[in-house]
């Protein structure tokens, strides 16, 4: 069995003279999560329709489960989970109803109401779906894409809209289809998401992959982050080699290469000094800083 369910080859898509996604790689191994994040307009959606066979790519080579997105469509979407940002059932059937309409469209089996119970819309099984709130139709999206257990799931933006307690179970779900073997692209706005499903991330902009790895390889090179705000009447800072201290109001700010050793020599100068660091935070650097650091070499246009 082919261990890889994505393969994206150099892949080209252009509206016109704009290009939108610019000769990416990528891949997506079965019992993968590979989360795809960008800023706005990066060319994310363009991606995504163009690996489930929406938009044929103007250059270089898709492959979902060894097939063609365009060429097989027949033969790979029984096999695949797909769900938008968007979804465009009718709003007077059922939740049910709708379910059992897509299980019988996409001739992919699966049980409806085991769906139903594990998005936790067994209780609203019998309702219309324009009678649902926004955060559970995104849950009936993600129980449909899912029935039948695909090989391969499209997420977009899963999340959007949902409270955090139903943002934590569709983690669940999702993160139990991946350990099931399961192959997952996702794309989402929120960070967190990312840092919490990913095995490996791609942060997009501009069409191009800016930047890629695992969340630990993403954030080490990262500096870490030591603020607190500047007592008044304190001593001038310790030397800190190889960290910069920048003062932004009352905040003191170090970033440093060396996070447990500065913290240790201010910890020593605050009690030297008898000196209370009020609102003291020390971090290690995080998917936000890689993300603001690709949002900032952005080229400006002249
Ligand atoms: N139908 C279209 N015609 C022309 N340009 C388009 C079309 N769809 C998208 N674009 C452009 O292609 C680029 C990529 O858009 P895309 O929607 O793929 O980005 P995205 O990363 O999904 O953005 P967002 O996070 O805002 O959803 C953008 O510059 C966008 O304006």
């Amino acid at each position: 069995m082919d261990e890889l369910a994505i393969e994206v080859h150099d892949l080209r898509c252009a509206y016109g003279d704009h290009v939108a996604v610019d000769r990416v790689d990528l891949t997506v191994a079965r019992g993968e999560l590979v989360a795809l994040l960008g800023t706005n307009g990066a060319g994310k959606t363009t991606m995504l329709e163009t690996i489930e066979g929406h938009r044929r790519p103007d250059a270089g080579n898709v492959r979902v489960l060894g097939l063609d997105p365009v060429r097989d469509r027949l033969k790979m979407l029984p096999r695949v989970g797909i769900m938008l940002q968007e979804s465009g059932f009718s709003g007077e059937l059922t939740t049910w109803e709708t379910a059992d309409l897509w299980r019988a469209l996409r001739s992919r089996g699966g049980d409806p109401d085991a769906v139903l119970e594990r998005l936790q819309l067994a209780h609203r099984r019998d309702v219309q779906v324009k009678q649902l709130s926004g955060g559970e139709r995104r849950r009936l999206d993600l129980a449909l894409a899912i029935l039948g257990e695909p090989e391969v799931l499209f997420l977009d933006e899963p999340t959007t809209g949902l409270d955090p307690q139903s943002r934590r179970r569709t983690w669940e779900v999702v993160g139990a289809l991946v350990a099931a073997g399961t192959a997952v692209l996702l794309t989402t706005h929120y960070l967190e998401e990312a840092e919490e499903l990913a095995d490996r991330i791609a942060i997009l902009d501009g069409g191009r992959i800016a930047a890629r790895g695992t969340m630990a390889e993403l954030v080490a090179g990262m500096a870490a982050t030591i603020s607190f705000l500047h007592p008044s009447g304190a001593p001038s800072l310790p030397p800190l080699a190889g960290s910069v201290a920048t003062r932004h109001g009352d905040e003191i700010v170090v970033t440093t290469p060396e996070l447990q050793r500065d913290l240790r020599t201010l910890l020593a100068w605050a009690d030297t000094h008898d000196l209370r660091l009020q609102r003291l935070r020390a971090r290690d650097g995080s998917l936000d800083d890689v993300f603001d650091a690709v949002a900032v070499a952005e080229p400006v246009a002249a």
